[in-house]
């Protein structure tokens, strides 16, 4: 597939709080509109979670946000400059663990790969491959294969091997889609911990409504055919999070309806 030309970068400073800029960011494929026009700022740090209705540019979004597909009109800039290609300092988690993840190599064996590529030495990859296994709860799993791994054990090693790179961002595509709700709920929190441990931003897709209120600092909604933001909710609910807890919150009810809402209005 050709990809698009990249778009002329305007000039005007960004405020200094945006970390991963889209301004005016359009995308046109096969000659259809899919993105059509998305203006957001993500702030160093923020967990951003992306809804909409299947089709409507989630995905796309994500991978604009990547540095995967260029724009074809507007911008996408990382740090303030353009994003032309993907970068180190940003990574992506896919739904699909099965196939991020090399089944010959075992769990240690996947993670000392990433590190090979980021150029650390063979005889540091070891240690840094148990302790980035340790960070996602997969300490003593590091000779196992992944297909030797629970669907959810399997998804902290992509986690574990993304954070191999040291990224700045992680965007996360579904993540936990595939997961059945108690082990969801489990590495809902696990991300939660890591990222306030890292201080990583996250953009987060989730077409489950309420895994974007309860991780996110801020929702955006799409709307379809072509995605565009629809409603922006900004989250204020307590941190740490807790399952029970803030999902009892009139405020997260409150917000729940709001998005399921719109969902129901976009489709
Ligand atoms: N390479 C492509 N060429 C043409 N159309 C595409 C391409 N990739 C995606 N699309 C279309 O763009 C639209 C948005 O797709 P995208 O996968 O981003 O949506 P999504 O919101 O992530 O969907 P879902 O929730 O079902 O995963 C869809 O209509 C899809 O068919």
């Amino acid at each position: 597939m050709a990809e698009p030309a990249l778009a002329l970068v305007q000039s005007s400073p960004l405020p200094a709080r945006a970390q991963i800029a889209f301004d005016n960011v359009a995308l046109t494929l096969g000659g259809k509109a899919i993105i059509d026009t998305i203006s957001l700022e993500v702030a160093a740090g923020e967990i951003l979670c992306v809804v909409g209705a299947s089709g409507c540019g989630k995905t796309t979004a994500l991978r604009l946000a990547a540095g995967l597909y260029q724009p074809t009109g507007g911008s996408v800039r990382f740090e303030g400059e353009p994003m032309r290609a993907p970068r180190r300092e940003i990574a992506v988690v896919f739904q699909d663990y099965g196939k991020a993840l090399l089944p010959w190599r075992t769990a240690a064996g996947n993670i000392s790969l990433a590190l090979e590529t980021i150029g650390m030495r063979a005889h540091q990859r070891e240690a840094r491959a148990a302790e980035l296994l340790a960070k996602v709860g997969l300490a003593g799993h590091a000779a196992k294969y992944p297909t030797e791994m629970s669907g959810g054990m399997q998804q902290r090693l992509q986690i574990a091997r993304c954070l191999a790179q040291d990224p700045k961002v992680l965007l996360m595509d579904e993540p936990f889609g595939a997961l059945d709700a108690m082990t969801r709920q489990g590495l809902q929190d696990e991300m939660l911990a890591l990222v306030a441990s890292t201080g990583a931003t996250v953009v987060f897709v989730t077409h489950d409504l309420e895994e974007a209120i309860y991780l996110g600092d801020r929702v955006v909604g799409l709307l379809p055919h072509p995605g565009r933001v629809g409603l922006e909710l900004t989250i204020d609910l307590p941190r740490p999070r807790d399952q029970l807890a803030t999902r009892e919150q009139p405020e997260f009810l409150r917000l729940r309806r709001a998005l399921f809402d719109f969902i129901k209005a976009s489709e």
